[in-house]
């Protein structure tokens, strides 16, 4: 409960310290004490007797320090024991109780020293923010002429506060703790100055000189008339709203009383101040009155947890005040907006969208790539301000380098992993396992990070196994991780401990709890009630259509999403995942009833790369269906509020809105430009056709060849395969396919089914049926078996290598394709892409070796694996054998046996002509109730010729 100033004032009269006072001043936290019940060997009691009987209670505390431990002996009052335990420590480090109280003393003396200086002439004429205080208290009239409050001291004067804090480190959290301490050091300076009697203001004993008046006080004040000042009132009931307030700031007066008044307390004295908030800058503060009135005992939950101070009663945040700069008073306008951004900045992903300012689009990205694909402040700075704000430490960051050894190729890919060559998601790690060449001195790096409390506690060390080859991707990468786990508690901070440590265990992050509870549980608390508060706005939004909200499939994903062409002009390309996107974006507030949206967030460029989160998840679903010129209209309906009050200029409309009217989102959004993926512009630069081309056409000179009529292929993707079977005619009559990634599916339904409508009204191709499922192509579905053919283009390496091989054994086994060709990458090929330069193309030079391909060696960031044709080839040729088909090896770009051999490699296998089951009896020893895939699309040539 809160202190008054008074009787707090006489505890510290005579400031001495107790042991565990001295102990709690050397070692803080660091000091644990534990208490031991010591039952007392009952006398009376009745021997023999199994029922415990309890006699009076003794207590033995332990108390560990960090270098030593001690055990007081048995007191009856817990307290007694702790006290000894802490005597006894000190006696065992050679600590005297009476040089510490001395130390204590010292601090005490320094303030009545520094104290007397700041009422000195001298000070009066240097230029200090409190100083500027003191001259506009002069200027005051009447009574309150000269009298300085108490609070303002240690707000305005860092070495009195530093001197408090050292005597009572609860001051600098609770800044009510510290008059008491500027109280008793002015009673001991009875000369100089005077307290007045509730103890809240002091003022100097003798007037200053009048020639000093003169020249510092009455002229040189250049403030004009009356000016006014917005600056946002924070209610302590968080039923009220945040409202802004104009203060009217007179030139011939003090600041702090127009305050005062608005706080609604007499003046100046009652009004304490919190330390700036935000920028170190800034004079950003909060100021509020806990001593006259009744209620305001109340914690102000929603200023406490913006300042990470304990702030009661009602709170006006404005920026205000005297500088170390100009003896004028400084002001700018604190909107309703700007407390909105510093409660959502307070969160790792808030502080991520405010550094992109795209609040309503943006997310903290899950990768970080390259500096050139990463906008906004970078992971390694988002960090450091998150533990300035938070009071922590600055985060440590410890860089591991290790020379990058050329690691043993396994030389079964699917046998066990050499332990050496340590984890699989390592990139480097597993790139020096497919490496031939020597690597010769070149070096790897990890990045460890720890945070440490104010005190220095260790409360949170990630370690991430993976390696890089810059330092800085590996300092960036830690960064993120700690910022994604630490946005992830953020949003859930009630989490049950053991959720706690096994979602930061899987993350390589080690969380030590009772420092980071202590660091984070208040603020948490505090910020839990606050959230509440938005509980009520949230439940106005307005469910503006249900369909979105539980339908997957693929028409009303279109519908959704509301894509239209550009007026003029041709589409261009699909953007796919890692592409570059660029997009313009607004995001408008529609309420129910109202004619007009209200913008609140536009931006006509901005850029993030597919697939790493970067934006609200509706953002990238919707953009995987466009193509370029192509616009999105869709709408959302739940957002945090504060985070579309941070957006909106007119937050007070807003506010009001959310709170009385149904409202939801609307995203327009067109996509302007797209950069393909490295791996995309690496096949279409250097290859004529474009690789992908190149593999389209020989699978589908295989299914000529073989007269196949039915297909599936597995991985479609967005259906490149499906789709050129469209355009060209073939022996096929159903084709299908399967992939794991609905919005890959979506787009595939998309492409086909336009494709197919149209292309039975000019020449019907033979195709009579396509089919979409969705599903792990690692998992047998009976609807899939015997087909004629099965294709699996750039697939596997997109999977961990075991799940490679189960796909082979499950498709040559389950699925039993007559035939089935396979393509990957050929490991050995990327020697030549890499020194085509074209990856160095339009980036930053200092950046270079931060590309992808050079970074992981793998020609795309979700490749598992790439294979050398040796590896690819021993895979491929034990699992025909296994399965009795047979195998030809062949490829797309490059030529066999000359240099690297193919750019992709390719397997081809053919079921052995003894396999092949007799007359019908193709599904014959098939499990028909297998049946583990979504359909998420079909288009049949009968029932779509009659529409
Ligand atoms: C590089 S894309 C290739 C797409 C297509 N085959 C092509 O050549 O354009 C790899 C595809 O494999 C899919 N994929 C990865 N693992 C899968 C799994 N276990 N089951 C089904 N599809 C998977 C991905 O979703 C992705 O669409
Ligand atoms: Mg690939």
């Amino acid at each position: 409960m809160m202190e008054t100033g008074k009787s707090s004032v006489s505890q510290v009269k005579k400031p001495t310290l107790t042991p565990k006072a001295i102990i709690y001043q050397k070692f803080g936290s660091k000091a644990t004490y534990r208490i031991e019940e010591v039952p007392e060997s009952s006398q009376n009691g009745c021997p023999g007797l199994a029922i415990p009987q309890k006699g009076p209670c003794h207590f033995r505390c332990y108390l560990q320090l960090p270098e030593i431990s001690v055990v007081s002996s048995t007191f009856t009052r817990k307290r007694d024991a702790e006290q000894s335990a802490a005597e006894m420590a000190l006696q065992k480090l050679g600590i005297s109780a009476e040089a510490s109280n001395s130390l204590v003393l010292d601090s005490a003396d320094e303030l009545v020293a520094r104290l007397s200086y700041l009422f000195s002439n001298e000070f009066l004429s240097s230029l200090h923010p409190l100083s500027s205080h003191l001259k506009a208290t002069l200027r005051r009239e009447g009574e309150l002429n000269g009298l300085v409050p108490v609070s303002v001291m240690t707000a305005y004067d860092p070495k009195l506060s530093n001197l408090c804090t050292s005597i009572n480190p609860m001051v600098d959290s609770n800044p009510l703790l510290a008059i008491p301490y500027i109280i008793t050091a002015a009673s001991r300076l009875s000369e100089l100055v005077a307290i007045s009697d509730d103890q809240l203001w002091i003022r100097r004993q003798n007037p200053y000189p009048p020639e000093l008046r003169h020249s510092l006080v009455d002229p040189g004040f250049h403030m004009t008339e009356n000016e006014c000042v917005e600056a946002a009132y924070i209610p302590s009931s968080l039923d009220k709203a945040v409202q802004p307030i104009m203060l009217n700031v007179f030139s011939k007066g003090y600041y702090l009383d127009v305050i005062a008044k608005e706080l609604g307390v007499t003046d100046a004295s009652k009004v304490l101040v919190s330390r700036t908030i935000g920028k170190a800058s800034s004079e950003m503060r909060l100021y509020f009155s806990a001593l006259e009135n009744s209620f305001s005992e109340f914690q102000n939950a929603r200023a406490s947890y913006l300042s990470g101070q304990v702030v009661y009663g009602n709170a006006i945040f404005a920026t205000i005040g005297y500088t170390w700069k100009s003896a004028d008073l400084f002001h700018e306008d604190v909107s309703l907006c700007s407390y909105f951004r510093m409660l959502a900045g307070k969160t790792p992903s808030g502080l991520y969208k405010l550094s992109r300012e795209v609040i309503l689009a943006a997310e903290l990205p899950v990768a970080f790539t390259s500096r050139t694909q990463w906008r906004g402040s970078l992971p390694r700075d988002l960090l450091c301000t998150f533990c300035r704000q938070h009071r922590l430490s600055e985060p440590v960051f410890s860089v591991l380098s290790d020379p990058l050894e050329p690691v043993q190729k396994s030389s079964l890919p699917c046998g066990p992993r050499d332990s050496n060559t340590g984890p699989r998601n390592d990139n480097v790690g597993s790139a020096a396992a497919n490496s031939n060449e020597s690597v010769g001195s070149e070096r790897i790096f990890r990045c460890e990070i720890r945070l440490f409390s104010k005190g220095q506690d260790l409360i949170l060390e990630c370690s991430p196994k993976q390696s890089y080859k810059k330092q800085n991707n590996a300092v960036q990468n830690a960064a993120l991780r700690v910022l994604s786990w630490l946005s992830m508690y953020f949003r859930e901070p009630d989490v049950p401990l053991m959720r706690l440590n096994s979602s930061g265990a899987a993350v390589d992050i080690k969380v030590y709890h009772s420092h980071f509870s202590r660091e984070f549980e208040d603020l948490c608390r505090l910020m839990h009630s606050v959230l509440k508060q938005w509980d009520s706005l949230g439940s106005n939004f307005l469910y503006l259509d249900h369909a979105n909200q539980s339908s997957n499939s693929c028409g009303n994903e279109i519908d959704r999403f509301n894509i239209k062409d550009p007026e003029t002009g041709e589409t261009g390309s699909y953007p796919s995942n890692e592409s570059l996107v660029c997009i313009s974006c607004s995001v408008s507030l529609v309420t129910d009833g109202d004619e007009m949206k209200q913008v609140l967030e536009s931006t006509d460029k901005f850029e993030f790369t597919i697939g790493t989160g970067a934006v609200i998840p509706e953002i990238e679903a919707a953009l995987m269906l466009m193509t370029v010129g192509q616009s999105a209209c869709f709408r959302i309906d739940s957002l945090p509020p504060e985070l579309i009050l941070a957006a909106a200029t007119d937050s007070l409309k807003i506010l009001s809105d959310l709170s009385t009217k149904a409202c939801c989102l609307e995203y327009s959004i067109t996509l302007l430009q797209v950069t393909d993926p490295l791996e995309d512009r690496i096949e279409q630069a250097l290859f004529s056709p474009p690789l992908s081309k190149q593999r389209v056409e020989y699978a589908l000179q295989h299914i000529k060849n073989s007269s196949a009529t039915s297909l599936i292929d597995f991985g479609c993707g967005s259906g490149s395969l499906l789709d050129s079977l469209i355009d060209h005619p073939t022996s096929l009559e159903k084709i299908v396919g399967v992939d794991i990634s609905q919005k890959g599916l979506v787009r595939a339904a998309r492409i086909l089914h336009l494709k197919l409508a149209k292309s039975q009204a000019i020449v019907p191709s033979g195709i009579k049926q396509a089919l979409l499922y969705e599903g792990s192509i690692t998992v047998f579905d009976s609807r899939l078996h015997g087909f004629d053919i099965g294709t699996c283009l750039e697939v596997i390496e997109h999977m961990e290598e075991e799940q490679a091989c189960l796909f082979g054994n499950i498709v040559l086994s389950s699925f039993c394709p007559k035939i089935l060709i396979i393509s990957t990458p050929n490991y050995e090929y990327n020697v030549l892409l890499q020194s085509s330069n074209l990856s160095g193309q339009e980036e930053d030079p200092d950046e270079k070796e931060e590309l992808p391909l050079q970074s992981c060696k793998f020609r795309n960031h979700d490749h598992k694996f790439e294979w050398t044709r040796e590896q690819f080839g021993h895979w491929a040729t034990a699992l025909a054998l296994r399965h009795k088909y047979g195998v030809e090896f062949s490829g797309v770009g490059g030529s066999a046996g000359v240099g690297p051999g193919f750019a992709s490699q390719i397997a081809v296998f053919r079921k052995e002509p003894q396999q092949e089951p007799e007359g019908d009896g193709v599904m014959k020893n098939v499990d028909t109730t297998q049946l583990h895939y979504k359909q998420i699309w079909e288009w049949n040539a009968a029932t779509s010729a009659v529409g």
